[in-house]
């Protein structure tokens, strides 16, 4: 779909599209259908995340809460989202050997347990090493840093989510 098109949609069929660029946050499509007419894919990003930081950091911690586990129950139960499931099977999680989903298990509790919100990481980004040393090493932030780093991640995953159904603007081809 060209930037046009998105223009042209009615709200109904915009968060049809686009409700699940933020991980289970339709509310994201549908606030910022408002923000319309948007120049270009980059306009459309810059106001998803011109959203997200407006939010309060109760709203942000709100965001990541509803984001499902790497390597999590979601993932062996087949209840993921299709753009989680396709994301998480990118970074090789859905092949992790018994030893792996149960360190990944220990240390998401482990961040759980001390941030109170799910560790997040744009999966596409990352490989599964690179996924276990990041959630180790962000164990460490602080809490209202990792709150932004893992806001970080989820303006990411949207980006790249919103890169697979808009297709890039014509002036940038030129
Ligand atoms: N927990 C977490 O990071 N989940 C997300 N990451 C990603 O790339 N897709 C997701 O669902």
């Amino acid at each position: 779909m060209d930037i046009v098109s998105v223009n042209s949609l009615p709200y109904e069929d915009f968060v049809d599209v686009f409700g699940n660029v933020v991980e289970k946050c339709p509310i994201v499509a549908a606030a910022v259908w408002s923000r319309r007419p948007f120049s270009s894919l980059a306009d459309l990003v810059a106001s998803i995340n011109d959203f997200i930081d407006a939010l309060p950091e109760s709203g942000k911690e709100g965001i990541l809460r509803v984001h499902p586990d790497l390597a999590g129950r979601d993932l062996q139960g087949g209840t993921l989202t299709p753009e989680s499931r396709e994301e998480q099977g990118q970074a090789g999680l859905d092949t992790l050997t018994t030893a792996e989903v149960s360190r990944m298990a220990r240390l998401n509790k482990e961040y759980k347990d001390h941030f109170g919100f799910p560790f997040v990481i744009c999966a596409r980004m990352n490989n599964k090493a690179k996924i276990l040393q990041q959630l180790e090493k962000r164990l460490g932030n602080e809490r209202a840093h990792e709150r932004t780093r893992a806001i970080d991640e989820v303006k990411k995953i949207c980006h790249l989510r919103l890169q697979g159904l808009v297709v890039p603007d014509r002036s940038n081809k030129l």
